[in-house]
């Protein structure tokens, strides 16, 4: 039976790397996946990976239909044996929908990949709906790792390494943009909870009314 399977994780804990890694076993065995991408880092068109790895995907926009899409792709012709679509968190809930209506009529495979919650732990809606929605859901098995060792489970939006809870929802970045501009860094709840990233961190460490006493 066909599948919707919903691959999510944090930012950084290998998603794009499997998207990359399925449409590879996929093709090396004479299949043809259609891949959908929406703001990847790499630029329109893209699905990128991390490691280096890097393919070209159909750029989806607000307006497109995704169902649609794939009929009109099919119906000339072209062949589309299953579907991936990567950075699914900023996808509509209605585009959610039409993937699990390519999963029932068209009965093709859907692998999407994307973050559950955004920097105020709050669900992206097409995120929200592909919960709803999905057949699976696997939380991905390379957990990335808190600056204090814990399991990283948020997403956290820093400026100037300093957390920040206001702004708005969809702001492409990295978790290696530089500390002065808007960058990502994922921690544990705790963590998150209290505002405490790897350079808060670092300073709260440093403050002088924690630095030990030097006996005179
Ligand atoms: N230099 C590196 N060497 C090995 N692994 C790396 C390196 N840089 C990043 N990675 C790994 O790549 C993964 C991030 O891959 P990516 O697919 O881009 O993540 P996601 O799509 O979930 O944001 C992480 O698991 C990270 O550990
Ligand atoms: C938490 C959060 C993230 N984003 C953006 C930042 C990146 O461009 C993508 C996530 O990509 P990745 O491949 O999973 O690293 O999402 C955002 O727009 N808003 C957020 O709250």
């Amino acid at each position: 039976m066909p599948e919707l399977v919903f691959f999510s994780g944090t930012m950084d804990c290998g998603k794009s790397t499997l998207a990359l890694q399925i449409e590879h076993n996929r093709s090396a065995r004479g299949l043809v996946g259609m891949i959908f991408t929406r703001n990847d880092r790499a630029g329109e068109g893209k699905l990128s990976s991390r490691l280096g790895l890097v393919t070209d995907a159909v750029e989806v926009g607000d307006g497109t239909d995704l169902y649609a899409y794939l009929v009109d792709h099919l119906s000339r012709g072209r062949r589309a044996d299953y579907v991936i679509a990567d950075e699914a968190q900023f996808l509509a809930p209605e585009q959610i929908d039409q993937l699990a209506r390519v999963v029932d009529d068209l009965e093709l495979d859907v692998y999407a990949f994307g973050i559950t919650t955004d920097f105020r732990s709050k669900l992206f809606p097409g995120s929200q709906r592909l919960v709803e929605l999905a057949d699976r859901v696997e939380v991905l098995q390379v957990e990335a790792l808190c600056w204090c060792g814990a399991r990283a489970t948020h997403n956290a939006r820093t400026v100037g390494g300093v957390m920040v809870v206001e702004g708005a929802q969809v702001v492409v970045g990295d978790v290696t943009d530089s500390a002065d501009e808007v960058g990502y860094e994922v921690l544990c709840r705790r963590h998150h909870r209290r505002r405490m990233t790897a350079a808060t961190a670092r300073a709260a460490a440093l403050a002088p009314d924690v630095l030990p006493v030097t006996q005179g």
